[in-house]
């Protein structure tokens, strides 16, 4: 069959081929991940679509049929539903509505001699359109979310088929004889069109895969960076804050505390009432932390029953009053369990940063040793290390 083939046909054969196997490709994709699997199903239905579009094209592009240029254009609607749904926002209905409004008005016009031109100036702009309003969803998600130094690459392979489908709008307008002529034809146009797609749509399959990495990227930074049981940052993540905190603070004298702080007694909670309730515990104590904590500041746990709060630009005297505010909050809300109370305490230790030739080791060393104080004085109370309270070298 394919001997007989004219160029245009094999050309688009070519196309709805790649669209067949990516469409199985995102079906294998939604089922092996969980997640998103709502959105792949979308680029499944737009591979899908777009190769049932290709092959109907292939066999009767002199006179393209109703359905398969309408499942063109919904072929593009599901691929940036997908992309709005992957991304996490609300699919655009009102607006596909309207561009499928004029593709029914461009199937209304029909596709006689005299009114293809129109035709395919309809059609071209409602694709053009889709794609021109996906690349600036895509382009919005790098900039914003993923946070690209050079966002439009990501949009790139969605705005350059904007672009395509655009020049062809122009092509009808201006010309309308070569569409006429060329489109029904075993032309060039054809041909140059569906090699120009097998680009598009590689690198539209690209982008998605890049979406999809990116998630998976950002999704194990964040686990790495957090604490599963209560949601904070980590060790790791706090340790990595302090030290750029440190840098910053030698190279434009910022000033900066660290609270330590330690649940009291914390192995009675386990020990009496079992250690889920302890871990509710460590989540009411991480919440009301959280929730107390000025913006500047960040808040780590640390290990076990143990935070770690930096607090940017604060001074001995503010952090003392931010760990007194603290303190006070967990003191006067319990944990309520099973309609008991559990009543909880904390014990802070505060440093402040002093100056250039500061050590961060040194600094918590500060902080434990003031901790150590809390709780030898009897717990539930903040103590600012000794070493803060000496005379300072100048700090801006
Ligand atoms: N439920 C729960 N308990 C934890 C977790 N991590 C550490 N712990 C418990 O925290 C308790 C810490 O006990 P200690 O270090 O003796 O301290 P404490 O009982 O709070 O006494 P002080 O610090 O001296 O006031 C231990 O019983 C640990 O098992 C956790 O993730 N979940």
């Amino acid at each position: 069959m394919l001997a007989t083939a004219s160029s245009t046909e094999i050309a688009f054969l070519m196309v709805a081929l790649i669209q067949g196997v990516f469409a199985i490709v995102w079906g294998i994709g939604a089922y092996a991940v969980a997640t998103q699997r709502n959105a792949v199903l979308h680029w499944v239905a737009w591979s899908a679509l777009s190769a049932f579009t290709w092959i109907v094209l292939a066999n009767q592009f002199q006179q393209p049929p109703f359905i398969a240029v309408l499942a063109g254009v919904i072929a593009v609607m599901a691929l940036q539903r997908g992309i709005r749904l992957f991304i996490g926002e609300k699919p655009p209905q009102r607006a596909h509505l309207v561009l499928l409004v004029v593709e029914l008005l461009a199937l209304w016009v029909g596709n006689a001699p005299e009114s293809r031109p129109l035709q395919a100036a309809l059609n071209y702009s409602v694709l053009s359109s889709l794609y021109f309003y996906t690349a600036w969803d895509l382009y919005r998600h790098a900039r914003d979310r993923l946070q690209f130094r050079l966002p439009v690459i990501l949009a790139l392979p969605v705005l350059f088929g904007g672009l395509a489908y655009g020049s062809r709008v122009v092509r009808a307008i201006v010309d309308p004889q070569s569409v006429l002529t060329q489109m029904a034809a075993d032309s060039s146009l054809n041909v140059h069109g569906a090699l120009i797609f097998v680009v598009l749509v590689l690198s539209l399959h690209a982008t998605l895969m890049v979406l999809v990495v990116a998630r998976l990227v950002n999704e194990l930074r964040r686990l790495s960076r957090h604490d599963g049981l209560t949601g904070l940052l980590n060790r790791r993540a706090m340790e990595e804050l302090l030290d750029a905190q440190v840098e910053r603070s030698r190279r434009a004298e910022e000033a900066f505390a660290v609270m330590m702080l330690d649940l009291d007694h914390f192995k009675r909670i386990n020990d009496q009432h079992g250690h889920p309730v302890g871990d509710l515990a460590l989540k009411h104590v991480a919440s009301l932390l959280a929730e107390g904590m000025p913006t500047s500041a960040s808040l780590a746990r640390f290990g076990g029953e143990e935070f770690v709060v930096l607090l940017r630009g604060a001074s001995a005297s503010q952090a003392s009053q931010v760990a007194e505010r603290l303190r006070e909050s967990l003191a006067s809300r319990p944990l309520s369990h099973q309609g008991n109370l559990l009543a909880l305490s904390v014990s802070i230790g505060v440093a402040q940063w002093r100056g250039r030739t500061d050590e961060l080791a040194q600094l918590f060393l500060r902080a434990d040793g003031a901790l150590f104080q809390a709780k030898v004085q009897g717990r539930n109370r903040v103590v600012l290390s000794i070493e803060t309270r000496a005379p300072q070298p100048a700090m801006a």
